[in-house]
């Protein structure tokens, strides 16, 4: 059975007078994988806590496969909760067994799909460990094979990346990629943004529980920037062309968003007129640049 996309439907939530959710949507299709990202208390945390029903929303709607969610639907969602709901002092196989079988497959299956992870994710000398004895990286290896241990239909991480050394980094996308690729919706999120830009089809960027920019990473990030080396120039030279916005200034060199209709030859006149120019390029923005814009720009 094909999995199902998943559908967040305006989605609103408050903590007392905290909005921490404001009409936010966004759709995961099969196969793609979705990075979720937004300050520190932008309400990821919220929404997919929505999507697993540990929370309620005051309004809106999640959809799997175009139906409301439902309890048993939702046994089909693989989750890693951003406290880490694991049994401190269960050994990791077990847990991992327990966790399986909770989620509807037989003794022996669990037991196969919990040391199929187990080796996949390089825990198998700990598999006798309880996981309070683990290190952080190593319970957060656990937590994601709790997450895919009963083969789940839709992932949703909060911040599976957090804290984990570049080879547990390069595994934990290694295996979101071939979730994907394996038809699943993945959506998770992350601070880091490299990562996020590397790995995901689509990104969406939420501020104050609002989807400020949602779409696909080479889609957001296609606005050019022109990079400006002008040893010479004093910081601040650029700052004072009309229709022209400063996006980064480092001693000699000088990112910049051009306004419509502002002519580059015009910035380059002003470059030389401070001495000689060494680089005078378009580039495109990463994610990172593109985030600090929209969440500058939507008033943070
Ligand atoms: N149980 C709660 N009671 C009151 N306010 C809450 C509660 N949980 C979250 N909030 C508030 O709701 C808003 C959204 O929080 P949320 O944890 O969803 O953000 P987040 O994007 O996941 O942040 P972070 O990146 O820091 O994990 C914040 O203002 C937060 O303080």
């Amino acid at each position: 059975m094909p999995a199902p996309a998943l559908t967040i439907d305006r989605l609103s939530k408050r903590y007392g007078s905290v909005v921490a959710l404001d009409e936010i949507s966004f759709e995961v299709a099969p196969g793609e994988l979705f990075g979720f990202v937004g300050s520190n208390g932008a309400g990821k945390t919220t929404a997919m806590r929505i999507v697993l029903g540990v929370l309620a929303a005051d309004s809106g709607a999640v959809r799997f496969g175009g139906e409301p969610v439902t309890h048993a639907t939702r046994t089909r969602i693989g989750y890693m909760p951003e406290e880490r709901g694991l049994y401190p002092k269960m050994r990791v196989l077990d847990q991992l067994v327990y966790l399986a079988e909770l989620h509807g497959l037989d003794n022996t299956r669990a037991h196969q799909a919990a040391e199929g992870w187990i080796e996949r994710l390089g825990l198998c000398e700990r598999r006798r460990d309880e996981v309070q004895k683990l290190s952080l990286g190593n319970q957060q290896r656990v937590q994601l094979a709790a997450a895919l241990v009963h083969d789940p239909a839709v992932l949703v991480l909060d911040e599976p990346f957090s804290g984990l050394d570049p080879i547990a980094v390069d595994v934990m996308s290694e295996v979101l990629r071939e979730k994907a690729a394996a038809g699943v919706p993945v959506v998770f999120s992350s601070h880091q943004l490299d990562l996020v830009e590397r790995l995901c089809d689509r990104v969406g960027i939420i501020q104050k529980g609002r989807m400020v920019a949602c779409g696909a990473v080479a889609q957001l990030t296609s606005a050019a920037l022109l990079v400006v080396s002008a040893p010479d120039a004093r910081c601040g030279w650029a700052g004072e062309l009309l229709g022209v916005r400063v996006v980064a200034d480092e001693p000699g060199r000088t990112v910049l968003e051009l306004g419509p209709g502002v002519d580059d030859q015009c910035v380059l006149s002003a470059a030389l007129a401070t001495g000689a120019v060494r680089e005078f390029r378009w580039r495109r923005p990463s994610l990172a640049e593109l985030f600090r814009n929209v969440v500058t720009g939507s008033g943070e």
